[in-house]
This record gives structure tokens, sequence and C-alpha cells, in this order.
């Protein structure tokens, strides 16, 4: 049973594939309040009120998968998450209408005084020059930011007859040429614009991207949006320069740190302001929880996640196909890794054949899952291997040939540890499933699954029988069994499965048995 923490206010309506499985049982508390169960939670969904921190990421120790209900995911410590093997999936697009929306509301209040003529109203006022506003229409609208929201409201300042001047240092010229929009460096743009509206995520670059600075070289009375972050407009040179006139009016929903309690821009009677609303509507709120909820679900059912942040994307069509070479790597990696029980600082990947049609940098992450499996507590997956083998000065090389061996896919695994060289190769077969069939230059054909036994000793006559006997008088009934050597009288191979793993006096009596050069006990988990 999957234990699901949502811990902020996520549309009931939308987590219905969540509610409806019997693999989840969903608990609706904050982190404070869910504090006693945090050991036991598999998944946490989020909004912007949880600030998800390297350190609650630590009290959850079976946590799995982080997925924000909606777009910025400043509130979560991703670096923190992929250390630990842990994907990050939001819901890129669900809220992008709601917040382009509430854009151009609070642009059309803040530019026609609707707020503060509400709020004279309601003082029994009647005050109708005190509340002249300015046209959208014919203004220049600068755009900081032009993704998914930036261009809905590109879209619809067009409409309004609004001159759209967009920057973006990763949008094309082409795109800004279909758009219909004028690309311009963030410097110019600041100098034409009469309205500014920035909509980029806030990040180290755009934090305090707008600033006393440069808003000095904005027009006098420019009007400035913010529905994007707090603290991408800095927010004591907005009120500074407000205060002194340089700049008209704002309206802001989002502020750096929330709730805004005692803000000071919220003393100015130019400013406009709504409590983080951009996605807060019955729409962009079913959007996300339905997106989030279906991302949880598949990712908790093995299937691949669309909208990660921290993992490569994947369709589940793509990675049906791969799936079988994405398990036959992963059990050479733990091969590997418990047939060299020593420092490895070198794996090499060689992919051959049909495996080529696909994105290998999934199947070298596969590999290293199965080869830290066995030497790590950290769960190693697609999110944190390359990050991990890093770490522990493992370098990793992919290499690719024609050479498949007669197979339609092959894949060898060469590893370099500190005292010895490894080198395994495998092939997907269809009907037959994953095979072995090349270990350490022995050629050999086996499944790579279950307990095994790889030993490695001297061809002469009476070393298998004794390895038998041995087996034999400890009751371990030999399920399969295969041999092989180089030439007569040489190096040989024997290759053993069993039902269970055998025991460790078991080990010791065969490592004394002579000719033995080496044997090593493989547990592979069925995939
Ligand atoms: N107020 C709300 O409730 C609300 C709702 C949704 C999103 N948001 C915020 O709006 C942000 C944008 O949302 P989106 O869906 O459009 O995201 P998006 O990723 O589609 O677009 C972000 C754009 O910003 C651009 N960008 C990144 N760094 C930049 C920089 N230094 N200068 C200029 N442009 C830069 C990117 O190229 C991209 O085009 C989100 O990250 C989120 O923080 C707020
Ligand atoms: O990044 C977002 O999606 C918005 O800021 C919405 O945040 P919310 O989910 O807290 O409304």
């Amino acid at each position: 049973m999957y234990q699901i923490l949502v811990a902020d206010a996520i549309k009931p309506e939308g987590l219905g594939p969540l509610l409806e499985s019997p693999k989840v049982h969903l608990i609706e508390k904050t982190v404070v309040e869910a504090k006693h169960q945090l050991h036991e939670i598999d998944a946490i969904l989020v909004r912007s009120a949880t600030t998800v921190t390297e350190e609650l990421i630590s009290s959850m120790p079976n946590l799995k998968i982080i997925a924000r209900a909606g777009v910025g995911i400043d509130n979560i410590d991703v670096p923190a998450a992929t250390k630990r093997g842990i994907v990050v999936v939001n819901a890129p697009d669900g809220n992008t209408i709601s917040t382009a929306e509430h854009t151009f509301a609070m642009m059309a209040a803040l530019m026609r005084h609707i707020p503060q003529a509400r709020a004279s109203l309601k003082n029994g006022e009647w005050k109708r020059s005190s509340f002249i506003g300015t046209e959208l229409y014919g203004k220049n609208l600068g755009i900081v930011g032009m993704g998914r929201i930036g261009s809905e409201i590109a879209k619809r300042a067009k409409v309004f007859g609004m001159d759209v001047l967009v920057y973006d240092p990763f949008l094309t010229s082409d795109r800004a040429k279909k758009m219909g929009v004028t690309s311009l460096e963030l410097a110019k743009l600041l100098t034409l614009a009469d309205i500014i509206t920035v909509h980029t995520p806030l990040t180290p670059e755009t934090r305090n991207l707008i600033n006393k600075k440069n808003l000095l070289t904005c027009k006098k009375g420019v009007y400035l949006l913010n529905c994007a972050r707090g603290g991408i407009i800095n927010e004591e040179d907005l009120y500074e320069l407000i205060i002194k006139g340089h700049i008209a009016g704002a309206a802001i929903d989002v502020f750096a740190e929330e709730p805004p309690l005692g803000h000071q821009l919220l003393e100015l009677d130019s400013v406009i302001a709504t409590p983080h609303l951009g996605a807060s509507t019955k729409e962009a709120q079913l959007n996300v929880a339905t997106q989030v909820a279906q991302e949880v679900l598949s990712f908790l059912n093995g299937n691949p996640v669309t909208s990660s942040i921290n993992l490569p994307a994947i369709s589940k069509e793509v990675f049906a196909k791969v799936q079988p070479f994405y398990e036959l790597i992963k059990q050479m990696g733990s091969i590997v890794s418990q047939s060299m029980p020593e420092g490895i600082h070198e794996i090499t990947v060689n992919y051959a054949g049909e495996v080529l049609d696909f994105d290998t940098s999934i199947l070298t992450k596969s590999l290293l899952s199965g080869f830290f499996k066995s030497r790590l507590d950290v769960p190693v997956n697609e999110v944190n291997a390359f990050l991990i083998a890093k770490e522990r000065g493992l370098t990793i090389g992919e290499k690719t040939s024609h050479d498949t061996f007669g197979y339609s896919n092959f894949i060898t695994v060469t590893a370099k540890g500190d005292n010895r060289q490894l080198g395994i190769s495998g092939t997907y077969v269809d009907h037959y499933g994953s095979r072995i069939v090349r270990l350490n230059d022995f050629t050999i054909d086996f499944h790579p699954e279950g307990n095994l036994l790889y030993v490695q000793h001297m061809d002469r006559p009476g070393v298998i029988g004794r390895v038998g006997k041995i087996l034999g008088d400890h009751g371990e009934n030999i399920a399969t069994m295969q041999v092989g050597r180089k030439q007569a009288g040489g190096e040989a191979i024997m290759l053993l499965s069993f039902d269970n793993p055998l025991s460790d006096d078991i080990l010791r009596k065969l490592k004394q048995l002579d000719d033995i050069t080496f044997l090593y006990r493989i547990t592979l988990h069925g995939s």
C-alpha cells in the first residue's frame, strides 16, 4: 500500500485516479500534522505553500516521488531530491490559461483603478474624476519570459491592440516572428514598455532581474505586474520608485515572502494585489490535480512519467519497447558488482544492434542502478545514477558498434577494478528473454535471474564433481548448470542456479577446493 501525503490544498475531484487505486492510501495533512507519519510516505503532493526542503526529504526515507500540482518548483529542493533518486514532477500547463487571464485581469484593474474605485464607493464616495484610467489599446506591453503563460498573455495583448515586446533568452527569432511579437534585449524592452509583466521562473538568474538600476531606465509612469514569483522584481526598489513617482503603479499576485504580512507595498494606493491567485480557478485546480495524480500513480506502478523535472522524459510507448533491454542491463550491472567485490573505477558499455534505436542513456542509468543496488543503501535510479557515479569516482563510458555476433542486439559491459577487469555480454531474445552469453571471455548462455553461483576454475577432471558433491552433501539442488572453458586444461567456468541462496558455510567449503580460482554468490532479484 503506497502512502501518499497530500500536503497542500489540492482539488479532491482531481485526485480520482489515486482515490480509486487499491494500492494507495491518501493522507491529507500538512507536513507538520503528518510529522509522525513522514517515515512511511512514498509520495508527497504539494502546491506552493509547502516548502520541500532537504531536511523534509530526509525525514521521508521511503519517498519516491515529489509532485508539484502547479508549475513553479522553487519551493522544492530538486538537487536534494535528485541526490536521493527521488523523481520530481509538476503540472506544467494545468494553470497556464488561468494565470494568463489573472494577469490580464490585474492589468485591466491596475490601469482602470478598479479596486480603489470600489473601495471609494464602499466609503460612500462618488469620485469619478479620481479614477481616470489608461487604455491598454496602443500601449507597449513588455513581457519578460515568453513561455507558456507569457505566450498566452501576448496573444491576448495583441487582441487588445497592444504592441508586444518580449525578452526571453531562450526565445527563437522564428517563434517571435510566428507569435507576432518583437523580441528585444531586456535593457531595450525596459526603455520602450508602458506596461511590464514578468513570467519567468524564480531562479538565481531571475531573482532581482528587475531592479532599481534598470527600472530607472524605464519610461516615467511605467506600470509593473508580477504574477510569476515574488523576488523577480525587487520589492524594495519597486516601493522606492513608486514613492518617488517614477513608477505609476503595480499589480502583484506573488511576494518574496508569502503571506506578505504588513508588506510596505500593500500600503500604497497605486498598488493592487491578490494572494497568489493566478492558478486559483476551478478549472486550473482540477487540471493540476488530475495531472499530478496520474503522474504519481503511473510512477508508482513502474511506468514512466511525462513531466519530470529531474528524469529524462520518455513516453510509455518507448518505455515499453526499451524495457527488455532496461531489465537486462540492470541485471548485468548487478552481476558485475557482485562478481567484482572491489573498488571499480571505470565501466564502459558497448551497444550494438536494435538497442541503438533508443536513447541508450536511460539504459546506462539502469546499468548503474543494478550495479549500485548491491553496494549502496541510497536508491539509485535514472534520476541520480550519473550523479552518484560521479560522486564515487566511477567513470562511465558509452560506445556503439555494429558487432552483434549474430544477435539482433548485443550489449557488452566492461568493468575495470583495482585488481582485475570483468567483461559481460548480454542480449534480449524474443520469447527467450534476457540471456548472458559471455562472461569474462567465456562463451556461456544463462538467464540472469535468481540465486546464482559463478565459479572460475582450472579445467581438470573432478572439479565439477567435487563442487557438485559439496552442494549435494548440503542438500542444495542445482536448478541449472552451464560450463565452459577457453582451452583444454586451461581456465574454465561454471554458472549454476539454485532455488535458494547458498549459505556462507557452503561458499567457504567450495572456496577451499583445489583448482578453484574464485567463486561468487550472485543474487539477482526479478524485474
Ligand atoms: N501566480 C501564479 O499563481 C502562477 C501560476 C503559474 C505559474 N507561475 C509562475 O510563472 C512562471 C512561468 O510559468 P510558465 O508556465 O510560463 O513557465 P514556462 O517554463 O513555460 O516559461 C518560463 C519562461 O521563462 C523564460 N526564462 C527563463 N529564465 C529567463 C530569464 N533569465 N530571462 C527571461 N526569461 C527567462 C524561459 O525561457 C521560459 O520561456 C512559473 O515558473 C511560476 O513560477 C505563477
Ligand atoms: O507555480 C505555480 O503553479 C503557481 O504559482 C501556482 O501556485 P499554487 O499551486 O500555490 O496556486
